[in-house]
């Protein structure tokens, strides 16, 4: 049985969406970070781990841009065609994928992602169980009415942010998102699928730098994240 810090993993990269949040001129993950997209710089991160052979990226079916950047002829990529949801994006990609036992799903809009948070993450492979990475809230939270006035504060003591990569059994990824879907349930990543279907999830405490890029102010703290994570190989920031 070959350990899990030997394994090579595909990983699924969503990168379909428009980034209507971002309210720019083209879609998010085009935009420039350090010199390049942000979209090369995630795929660019994710080749670089040892253990990340192969990419399958979703794109819009569309997408003027991607075609023009010198990523899009590398061996290990694989594109195909994104949803009309970030869920339909991924069971596309997941489709692209047979001959593997684990799969991670990662965003085109999360650049900087430690290669430290991703070895703890992807040692779950072969276990009982997938995960998460996450980071624990920080924040009073709040309920709020329709109103935005206060409804409840909520215990944050064991509540988390959400992060990726996600990283499932891929037979069990792809089952339990076809049929999260198929069941018309709202789903905003891997995990919500997971649970949907009574599955365990792990969460793996990451850095909270591995941001996703959604609002204008989020590419401004991505640039001071990723310049500190290649400053320090890609490892942690
Ligand atoms: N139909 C979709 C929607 C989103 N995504 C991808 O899922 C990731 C996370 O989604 P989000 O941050 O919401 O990106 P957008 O949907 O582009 O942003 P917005 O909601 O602001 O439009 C992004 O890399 C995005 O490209 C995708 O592949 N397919
Ligand atoms: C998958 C995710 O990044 C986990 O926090 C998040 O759910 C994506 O949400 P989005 O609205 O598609 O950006």
């Amino acid at each position: 049985m070959t350990p899990p810090s030997a394994q090579h993993f595909t990983a699924v990269v969503p990168a379909a969406g428009v980034g209507k949040r971002m309210r720019a001129d083209i879609p998010k993950q085009y935009l420039p970070l350090l010199g390049k997209t942000m979209l090369e710089q995630t795929l660019e991160n994710l080749i670089a781990h040892p253990q990340i052979s192969r990419v399958v990226l979703a794109l819009h079916p569309e997408d003027p841009y991607f075609a023009d950047l010198p990523i899009a002829s590398q061996p290990w990529l694989t594109k195909v065609n994104g949803g009309e949801e970030r869920a339909d994006s991924v069971l596309a990609g997941l489709a692209a994928i047979q001959d593997e036992e684990w799969v991670l799903v990662h965003d085109a809009a999360r650049p900087c992602l430690p290669h430290q948070d991703l070895d703890k993450l992807l040692a779950l492979a072969g276990g009982a169980v997938g995960g998460i990475l996450a980071c624990p809230v920080r924040d009073t939270m709040k309920l709020a009415d329709e109103h935005n006035r206060v409804n409840t504060s909520l215990d944050r003591s064991r509540m988390w942010h959400a992060l990726t990569p996600q990283f499932f059994p891929l037979a069990l990824l792809k089952d339990s998102l076809q049929q999260a879907l198929n069941a018309n349930v709202a789903i905003t990543d891997e995990a919500s699928a997971i649970e949907w279907i009574g599955g365990t999830v792990q969460l793996v405490e990451g850095n909270a730098c591995n941001i996703k890029v959604t609002q204008p102010v989020d590419l401004m703290l991505a640039e001071f994240y990723l310049n500190k994570l290649l400053h320090n190989g890609r490892s942690s920031i």
